[in-house]
């Protein structure tokens, strides 16, 4: 007599290789990203950077890093593609708080721009350097970008 051997059913545990592969293609990613630059991807700061200092000059802070510095006691914003923390000038400035305020966390070039600074003005920015937009995110200060034959180097 000829016995049929069912075989017993087995519950693997079910691998989505797909989405696994996905997400360790996107870990490595991220990390030999981090290794060429890791001001570029990290957008959260973890450590205070002094406005002015020679090494604001170096880093590169994405626009939605500048979104998340939108109140008076935390107060950045972009002026051609530099990124300034106006914190501490905020009352001094002799246009008052109210209006800079109104671009904390964002793009103030062309407000700045249309206010009539002088050239006073646009020099007293240097002390508030915290650093610059990536490339892509830039509209002034790049090649082929908006020329402005006044926008300080
Ligand atoms: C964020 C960096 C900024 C700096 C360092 C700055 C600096 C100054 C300075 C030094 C003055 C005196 C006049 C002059 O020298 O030009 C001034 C005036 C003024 N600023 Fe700004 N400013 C900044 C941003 C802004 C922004 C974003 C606005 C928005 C519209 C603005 C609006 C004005 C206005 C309306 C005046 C004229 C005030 C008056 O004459 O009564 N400023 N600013």
């Amino acid at each position: 007599m000829t016995t049929v051997q069912v075989p017993r059913e087995v519950n693997l545990p079910t691998i989505p290789t797909q989405e696994a592969n996905d997400l360790d293609i996107m870990a490595l990613t991220m990390a030999a990203l981090r290794l060429v630059n890791p001001w570029t991807i990290d957008t959260k700061w973890t450590h205070k950077i002094e406005p002015g200092t020679p090494e604001a000059k170096d880093r590169i802070i994405t626009l939605a890093e500048v979104s998340c510095h939108d109140t008076p006691q935390d107060c950045w914003v972009v002026i051609y593609d530099r990124v300034y923390d106006i914190t501490t000038f905020l009352e001094e400035h002799p246009g008052g708080a109210d209006i800079m305020l109104e671009y904390a966390g964002q793009d103030a070039s062309t407000a700045f721009r249309s206010s009539g600074h002088t050239r006073s003005a646009s020099k007293a920015l240097d002390r508030f350097l915290v650093g610059e937009l990536p490339m892509h995110e830039r509209m002034y200060r790049r090649p082929n970008g908006i020329r402005l034959s006044d926008i300080p180097d």
